[in-house]
């Protein structure tokens, strides 16, 4: 499957001089889909997941299906206020703009094996966030998975030795 071809890019949005990656002409497409959740899932079927960790929103879109397809739990990162039980919170820096994220504090247990997926890895801001909170809770990142990785903003560096798998990469 050519998922690169399945990718709408719309230049100046949300911000002139960024060329944003749009995923819904993938979403809507059934095999598309199917396809792109399969192939993460297959690259991380070996490794004992026991959750699929993934940010709001886009990462929801992505990482339910994932961890339907490994049959294990996930664990939604949301934007602030989102939460209704104890969270903890990291803020950081995006392509376009700054954010946070929170975390239900008891949704990890220390020790679990965790998946984080989310659709795109920019600049690694919302992934680094995500690891940070992941580990700050005693959970193991043992893969990070996206759709779709853009290499020039070389979002990999802030992201140590962890295992990264991209789909298509621009
Ligand atoms: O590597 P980074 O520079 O951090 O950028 C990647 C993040 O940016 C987008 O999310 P966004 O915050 O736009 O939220 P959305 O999923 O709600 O659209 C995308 O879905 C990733 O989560
Ligand atoms: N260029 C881009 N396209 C889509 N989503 C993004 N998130 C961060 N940068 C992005």
């Amino acid at each position: 499957m050519n998922f690169k071809d399945k990718i709408r890019i719309i230049p100046d949005f949300p911000k002139p001089g960024i060329r944003f990656k749009d995923i819904t002409t993938l979403l809507r497409d059934g095999q598309a889909l199917r396809a792109a959740v399969q192939e993460i899932a297959n690259r991380f079927r070996d490794e004992k997941i026991d959750l699929v960790v993934g940010p709001e929103a886009r990462g929801f879109v992505i990482g339910t299906p994932v961890a339907y397809e490994l049959g294990c739990g996930f664990v939604p990162l949301r934007k602030p206020g989102k939460l209704p039980a104890e969270t903890a919170k990291m803020e950081y820096g995006l392509e376009y703009g700054k954010d946070a994220l929170e975390i239900h504090l008891d949704a990890i247990q220390p020790g679990q094996r965790i998946l984080l997926v989310d659709d795109l890895l920019a600049t690694g801001g919302t992934t680094r966030a995500a690891v940070e909170l992941v580990e700050k809770l005693g959970g193991q990142v043992v893969g990070l998975a996206f759709l779709i990785e853009l290499t020039y903003l070389e979002g990999r560096k802030q992201l140590g030795d962890k295992e990264v798998f991209s789909l298509v990469q621009y």
